[in-house]
């Protein structure tokens, strides 16, 4: 039998690199291309405007170390930055210059690898424990970012791709410094809402709380004022924890404008998540944010968030609840809401809303 004749197509187009980085690595490019063109070269201006600001300092050895007077001043400051902010940087933190740069280089190891290399991780689920991948989360994304990012679960039980060889160590140690500060942290902030460090452990389940490091890289984008690293959201767990590679970028939301973070030498950053805000029945809200890309330098951050146990109901704290401050959130198992907010498109605090019980 002859073959069936085939009507004239188009030739198919190729598909778009995988990743912004082999897109930036294997063309010299002049534009961004439509697909990444989050705005419209019309209206590039931001509605919303960007102010300049001092952003909040946590001493942290003040937390640790400090007399009963001093710590009690630092919890009030704690609880102050997450009631106006959202968001803090941690100086004096007592984690060694040499483990963040050693994590910061093997992060780069990792997306310095070819995309087949990579492509071991490109997850297939969200809930994957090893995800490397571009953008948010391409099923659901209406428009592209200019991010790569590898996420790793590192606890309770620690993941790691197998290269860099150096990956698993490093971010060992670095997960566990790193969930340390922020356990000493989330005592803090819990204080600071006038409740016992016990009541917090067992409510949230900390002892195996969920973690996860998220790896981001922005390559030098030709058009850095169409396109975006990271849209307008919220994280999903109780507090984030961030270090980046010396190049800016991030901006915090703070009483509806933007406000550009530039991180004191060697300070992590951090921001309140969405537990916190269901938690605290909606005293600490969780802080929008974004992330800008530049033309000139690759940016690097990596992101560790601090959660309850994904078995965890995760609910308003009684005592915050009474006749005066209604329950603002119903109870859910974080381990769903973590799946559904990986699984949606990344859209400012939407993924709140399945389990608010009252209109913001
Ligand atoms: O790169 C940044 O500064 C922000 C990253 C971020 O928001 C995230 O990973 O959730
Ligand atoms: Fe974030």
């Amino acid at each position: 039998m002859a073959p069936p004749i085939l009507p004239h197509t188009a030739p198919i187009p190729s598909p778009p690199p995988s990743s912004v980085k082999e897109l930036t690595n294997s063309t010299s490019l002049g534009s961004v291309p439509p697909q990444y063109a989050i705005r419209n070269p019309e209206t590039t201006m931001d509605i919303e405007p960007i102010i300049e600001e001092e952003i909040p300092t946590v001493d942290f050895s003040l937390l640790t170390e400090g007399t009963p007077e001093q710590r009690s001043q630092v919890v009030r400051h704690l609880g102050k930055a997450c009631e106006d902010w959202g968001f803090f940087m941690v100086v004096n933190h007592g984690i060694p210059e040499r483990l963040r740069e050693a994590m910061l280089i093997s992060m780069k190891e990792f997306f310095d690898q070819t995309e087949e290399e990579k492509g071991e991780y490109t997850g297939k689920h969200v809930m994957d424990p090893i995800r490397y991948g571009t953008s948010f989360n391409l099923t659901v994304d209406d428009v592209r970012y200019w991010r790569d990012y590898l996420k790793v679960f590192v606890h309770p039980i620690l993941y790691s791709p197998a290269k860099p060889p150096s990956f698993r160590e490093i971010s060992k140690e670095y997960a566990a410094s790193t969930r340390a500060m922020g356990m000493e942290l989330l005592r803090g902030i819990w204080e600071s809402l006038g409740l016992e460090e016990n009541d917090m452990t067992k409510a949230l389940d900390l002892h195996s709380c969920y973690q996860v490091l998220v790896g981001n890289i922005y390559p030098p984008c030709p058009q850095p004022e169409l396109a975006i690293g990271l849209p307008a959201h919220s994280d999903h767990g109780l507090l984030t924890i961030l270090l980046q590679n010396g190049v800016n970028g991030l901006q915090v939301k703070r009483r509806g404008s933007w406000v550009r973070v530039e991180p004191l030498p060697n300070s992590f950053l951090v921001n309140t998540g969405d537990q916190m805000e269901v938690v605290s029945n909606g005293r600490y809200k969780s802080v929008l944010h974004r992330a800008e890309v530049n033309s000139q330098s690759t940016r690097m951050s990596i992101a560790t968030v601090v959660a309850p146990s994904l078995d965890t109901i995760v609910e308003p704290a009684s005592q915050l609840v009474g006749d005066e401050h209604p329950m603002m959130f119903r109870g859910m198992r974080y381990g769903e809401y973590l799946e559904c907010q990986q699984a949606t498109r990344l859209k400012a605090k939407s993924a709140l809303d399945p389990v608010r019980l009252h209109a913001e």
